[in-house]
């Protein structure tokens, strides 16, 4: 199996996800945040680019979800912190989400043959599932504004360290999966001061928004797998 790690959007070429499952990393937080509205029952996500394309779609039945600057869009139902998603606001409902990186990056992976959401909260369950595809794995880190952003990068780390325990086959992968790996490793309990630390959670800091990071990083906390379906993301 070969596993590769795109740094951010701004790296990603579509022709590089035909045959393959991109599992897209939006730890801080939309992915994250995709993870919790599902597991608090949300019937679908569905990703849009654009505040505008998600007002085209407000009425009754879609809850309206989504920040630009870490800030909850005015007149929208909920931001993008995980800990809103609860089974009230959104049970049984439709998600329209949009973010400044994450619903970007799952636009740009959409010709995969299979588009998962992976967060360090669903990395096991989101790992085995992707085995369970039987497809070479990219791991498109979104990133902020078209650059690197750490807590993507140790998420990939994490990613591989699952997929090399479970695989049954040899995984090669290139240089800047390595690199996450043993970013990853070496992170041990330090993880959740390096995410505080790095430049998105001290945004979200500044914002008021220190539990979400609290919340982001937690390791294995949720088997859910979203998984994209047409045009949103459900539970696998
Ligand atoms: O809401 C977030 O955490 C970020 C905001 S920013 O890009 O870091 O300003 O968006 P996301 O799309 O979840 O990376
Ligand atoms: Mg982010």
């Amino acid at each position: 199996m070969q596993i590769e790690v795109i740094s951010s959007v701004n790296e990603a070429q579509a022709d590089r996800f035909t045959h393959r499952t991109v599992i897209v990393i939006d730890v801080l937080r939309a992915t994250s945040t995709i993870v919790a509205a599902l597991e608090a029952g949300a019937a679908s996500i569905l990703p849009v680019e654009t505040v505008l394309e998600a007002r085209a779609l407000q009425c009754g039945e879609h809850v309206l979800a989504g920040e630009r600057f870490c800030r909850k869009i005015p007149g929208f139902d909920l931001g993008n912190s995980p800990e809103e998603f609860t089974p009230a606001a959104v049970g049984g409902k439709r998600v329209v989400l949009t973010t400044t990186n994450g619903t970007r990056a799952l636009h740009k992976a959409m010709r995969a043959d299979y588009v998962l959401a992976g967060s360090l909260n669903n990395a096991a369950a989101c790992a085995a599932a992707a085995a369970e595809l039987r497809r070479d794995i990219v791991l498109l880190c979104a990133g902020s504004h078209n650059e690197f952003a750490l807590e993507d990068g140790l998420c990939a780390g994490l990613l591989i360290s699952e997929l090399r325990r479970i695989s049954p086959t040899v995984i090669e992968m290139n240089d800047l999966g390595a690199a996450m790996l043993g970013y990853y490793r070496s992170s041990g309990e330090r993880l959740r001061d390096m995410l505080l630390g790095s430049t998105t959670g001290r945004k979200l800091i500044k914002n008021g928004n220190a539990r979400d990071v609290d919340h982001c990083c937690r390791i294995n906390t949720s088997s859910i797998v979203p998984r994209l379906q047409g045009d949103s993301l459900c539970q696998t």
